[in-house]
């Protein structure tokens, strides 16, 4: 199965609501995170099981669905997993990583059914211990990506709600160096005041400043600002261009734009750029 090439918002649907995951399917997000987890009372987990099993088996949501199991301590996992093997999402996420054993243990539990073969492993970090490993955890080939998780890490570290994310941003900063340093995706967290889009905008913004490649969404409202912010501006879209052009009359592997400096790696950055432009231009055209 072909995967969505897109990162920009993840958007959780929780797999005790009916309505919530009927309506998945319409709604833009670039991927849908049906949540088995902390969204789920434990009442209401094994029927949320068999709605997001079935929710899966819409073409329309295949390539784009990731499913969050509950946690690989937790009474659910074995259910979870066994009834997911015959649905086979796209990816599943594992919440409350914190070393690299929790993903040999997954590998190892994956390897027991058959349906999770190309089945993408995605881990959330969202505990102090989960962050000092983190580098480790996204070194290991069957990850995939990482999700950041503020709501459980500012629990954990006792740490206070600010504008700026001040507790959370060295936590934030090691996320993307574990990230980048192994080529994997890396998603931010999600903004909890699905009503207040100035806010999100501006974590949006901060979270695209650090090198994040998409949010993770807790609310169809959030869907729209967050695809807007994670996609190449039109500004930015026509600098790529310039960059690439103005490089074509460099001297010695160097040339300038507007009193700046460009050499190859702009090059290279304006090309990925143009290219993560095209890709969105494709998918919603
Ligand atoms: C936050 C919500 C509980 C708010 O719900 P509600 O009050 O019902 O919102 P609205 O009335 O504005 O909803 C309007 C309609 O939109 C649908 N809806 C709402 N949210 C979603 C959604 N996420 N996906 C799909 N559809 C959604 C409603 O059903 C309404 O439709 P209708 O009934 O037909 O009128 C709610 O938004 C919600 O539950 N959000 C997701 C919560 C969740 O998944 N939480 C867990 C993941 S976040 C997390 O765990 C973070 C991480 O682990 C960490 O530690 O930080
Ligand atoms: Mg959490």
């Amino acid at each position: 199965m072909d995967i969505s090439p897109l990162y920009r918002s993840f958007l959780f649907v929780p797999g005790a609501n009916e309505r919530a995951v009927a309506k998945a399917s319409q709604l833009p997000a670039d991927r849908i995170i049906f949540d088995l987890e902390d969204a789920v009372a434990s009442d209401a987990k094994p029927a949320a099981l068999t709605r997001v099993c079935s929710a899966i088996s819409d073409p329309d949501l295949a390539s784009r669905a990731l499913v969050r199991v509950n946690g690989l301590d937790s009474a659910y996992i074995a259910a979870d997993l066994r009834a997911l093997n015959t649905a086979t999402p796209a990816a599943l996420v594992f919440p409350k990583i914190e070393k690299v054993d929790h993903v040999l243990q997954i590998d190892a539990l994956l390897q027991v059914f058959k349906g999770f073969q190309n089945t993408q492993v995605w881990v959330m970090i969202e505990t102090p211990l989960g962050v000092l490993n983190v580098a480790q955890i996204m070194a290991h080939p069957r990850v995939t990506g990482l999700i950041f998780g503020p709501n459980d890490l500012r629990k954990s570290l006792s740490a206070q709600t600010s504008e700026n994310r001040d507790a959370l941003q060295t936590s934030l900063s090691l996320c993307v160096l574990a990230v980048r340093a192994h080529d994997k995706y890396c998603i931010d967290g999600v903004y909890n005041n699905f009503n207040d889009n100035d806010g999100l905008m501006r974590e949006c913004e901060q979270g695209r400043m650090l090198g994040f490649d998409g949010k993770s969404l807790i609310h169809p409202n959030q869907i729209a600002t967050t695809n807007q912010i994670f996609a190449p501006s039109i500004a930015e879209i026509t600098h790529a261009e310039n960059v690439i052009s103005a490089f074509q009359s460099a001297i010695d592997g160097l040339a300038t734009l507007n009193g700046e400096m460009i050499e190859e790696l702009h090059v290279q950055q304006a090309k990925a750029l143009l290219k993560q432009a095209q890709i969105i231009k494709q998918q919603e055209s």
